[in-house]
């Protein structure tokens, strides 16, 4: 069956919702009746400046977080305040253009990168409010963005590629610095996993959430841990990102001046699960578009993940097999639509495959 294809322009202008779009009742949002999640704020440009009483207390902070539900905020940071006006005025000038236009990014089918709007052709129901743009960005190829920019939208979208690739290259090393301090707060040193992401091969992606209707019958995006390894997002002034913790829905408010960040599945594997990959969503709302700029961090595609020898002992066994991301991204594009279990369907499935047959080949 051909899926349809959705047009946000459109949508929002009919007084009810296309069903694909409902959610169930036990999962569809009450957006306005969320307590706020408190998360640590961490002052990550203090940490580093070699304040030790400082650096000792926010590796507490972040290691008690990442524990409980895998969030905290970053302030301080050094990105520059232009550059992200800069990158949030993209977001509105791309997400505005007529749908033919956007389109010329096409998400294709099996590929994380690309435009995709709904999902169209992808799933068939539980459909999520929203449009998205995601590109992939590696510090050891700066011309990467800016080209795949130009090569699908055009010459004239030089700029976005260009306002990108700075950002990217920013995010690429504030995750960096972020990682020294969750190797510090878990007690394999400031270097390990700061090495293991270096070369990093991550995804930028641009969500767009039209405003809707009826809000509280959609999601902007559905109930899912992130299956990458962390996630740096900033969310514009509007709010809708919310987090399950201690068995509710709570929302973690908008800040300017910060980036939300969360441990993602990779790195639950990479911590053997002493780190959590913690279950989110986004709302929408029927008054504005909301923004949000995530950056998965991810490590090279064919890199083992595995945890570092000191975090696996009697008492905490491998909680996952080694797997690379390319098979997780793969599983994720191909196979399975990412959700609360990713990584446990996904170790099973590993698992099972290895206790496959090796393809024989007969000469004959
Ligand atoms: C590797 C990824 C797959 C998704 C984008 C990144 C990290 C988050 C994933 C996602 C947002 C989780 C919810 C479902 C999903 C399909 C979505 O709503 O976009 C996921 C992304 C994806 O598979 O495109
Ligand atoms: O838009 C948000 O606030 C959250 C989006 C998200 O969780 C994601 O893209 O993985
Ligand atoms: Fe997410």
């Amino acid at each position: 069956m051909v899926q349809p294809v959705f047009d946000a322009a459109v949508l929002s202008a009919q007084s009810d919702i296309p069903s694909q779009f409902i959610w169930p009742a036990d999962e569809s949002p009450t957006p306005d009746a969320t307590e706020e999640l408190h998360v640590p704020l961490i002052d990550i440009g203090g940490l580093l400046s070699g304040d030790r009483a400082a650096a000792a207390e926010v590796t507490r902070l972040v290691g008690e977080a990442c524990e409980q539900h895998g969030f905290f905020q970053v302030v301080n940071h050094g990105i520059d305040a232009e550059l992200l006006a800069d990158a949030h005025r993209c977001v509105d000038a791309f997400f505005t253009m007529p749908l033919g236009d956007k389109q010329r990014a096409l998400r294709r089918p099996g590929e994380s990168c690309g435009y995709a709007s709904s999902f169209t052709g992808r799933f068939a129901s539980k459909l999520p409010w929203k449009e998205t743009l995601s590109f992939r960005s590696c510090p050891s190829e700066p011309v990467l963005v800016v080209d795949y920019i130009v090569a699908t939208l055009g010459e004239d979208h030089r700029r976005l590629g260009e306002a990108y690739a700075r950002y990217c290259s920013e995010m690429s090393r504030l995750s960096l610095e972020i990682m020294e301090v969750l190797g510090e707060s878990l007690g394999v040193g400031r270097v390990h996993y700061r090495r293991f992401f270096e070369g990093n091969e991550s995804i930028m992606r641009l969500n767009y959430y039209p405003p809707c209707q009826r809000p509280n019958e959609t999601l902007g995006t559905g109930p899912h841990c992130d299956p990458t390894s962390l996630t740096i997002l900033h969310q514009d002034d509007v709010g809708g990102l919310q987090v399950h913790a201690d068995g509710r829905w709570r929302s973690i408010a908008p800040r300017a001046n910060a980036f939300v960040v969360n441990i993602g599945d990779t790195f639950m594997a990479l911590s053997n699960g002493r780190y959590r990959s913690c279950l989110h969503r986004a709302v929408v709302n029927s008054r504005v578009p909301r923004k949000s700029l995530a950056f998965f961090l991810c490590p090279q595609m064919d890199k083992v993940v595995a945890p570092p020898g000191t975090l696996v002992d009697e008492a905490n066994p491998r909680a996952y097999p080694d797997f690379t991301w390319r098979k997780l991204l793969d599983f994720t594009q191909k196979h399975y639509r990412a959700d609360m279990r990713t990584l446990e369907v996904f170790s099973d499935w590993v698992q099972q495959q290895a206790l496959l047959p090796t393809a024989t080949t007969t000469t004959t």
